[in-house]
């Protein structure tokens, strides 16, 4: 079966931080993959290779048999929580996610208040962002990231600041969405939702990857 994503001999530093040396590894649609590692490990930056936000210094990454880079510069099908997503502060939850439909897609506001119900926000669809707790700007993360019904999602920390009923909320999103096919990475520090959710663990250690489960 042809790999929905490969990295082929990926080597990667930063001013002579290396973080990644010869990585070889290939991931199947359809699985829920954790990628567990230290602060700074290089989780982020990873995630970045595999959606064509950074390049590697060497190797390549495939998506979907396509070598990105060389025809595509971005691949599409990517739903991505990288580092702090920026938000108008000014505008409520729904106007920013409206805005960042407009570019990108066409979506009904029906669909994006559908989504902000299911991340659990539909109570603070009136209110400005700026005036969001912790919690409420990641579940606007994550109604950005799936609201497009992107095919690959890429969750980095996706259940920080939530608290206990939101995580079970969101983890059985991802679940949900896992089922209709839905091929999911994310990171976390929490084991727990590790272990509940991923199919595959991997570990970044010693400037590759260990498969730990
Ligand atoms: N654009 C960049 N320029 C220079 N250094 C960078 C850049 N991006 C990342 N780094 C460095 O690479 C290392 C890995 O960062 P990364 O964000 O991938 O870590 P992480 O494993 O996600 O950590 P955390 O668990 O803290 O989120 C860090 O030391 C970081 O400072």
């Amino acid at each position: 079966m042809m790999s929905l994503i490969e990295l082929r001999n990926v080597s990667k530093s930063f001013k002579g931080l290396s973080l990644f040396e010869n990585l070889s590894v290939s991931f199947e649609k359809g699985k829920i993959y954790g990628i567990v590692g230290h602060n700074g490990s290089g989780k982020s930056v990873l995630f970045k290779m595999m959606c064509g936000f950074v390049f590697p210094d060497q190797g390549s990454v495939i998506v979907n048999g396509e070598e990105l880079g060389k025809n595509k510069r971005f691949p599409e099908n990517f739903g991505i929580i990288i580092d702090k997503p920026g938000y108008l502060g000014d505008k409520t939850g729904f106007e920013n996610l409206r805005y960042l439909a407009d570019i990108q897609n066409k979506i009904s506001d029906e669909k994006i208040k559908e989504i902000l119900e299911k991340v659990g926000l539909s109570h603070t669809i009136m209110q400005k962002v700026k005036n969001y707790s912790l919690g409420m700007k990641q579940k606007l993360a994550i109604a950005q990231a799936i609201m497009e019904d992107q095919e690959i999602l890429l969750l980095d920390e996706p259940f920080n600041g939530l608290d206990v009923d939101s995580v079970e909320n969101i983890r059985d999103l991802l679940k949900s969405l896992n089922n209709q096919g839905k091929t999911i990475f994310l990171t976390s520090h929490n084991n727990e939702d590790i272990d509940i959710l991923c199919d595959h663990v991997f570990r970044v250690r010693n400037y590759s990857l260990e498969q730990l489960k």
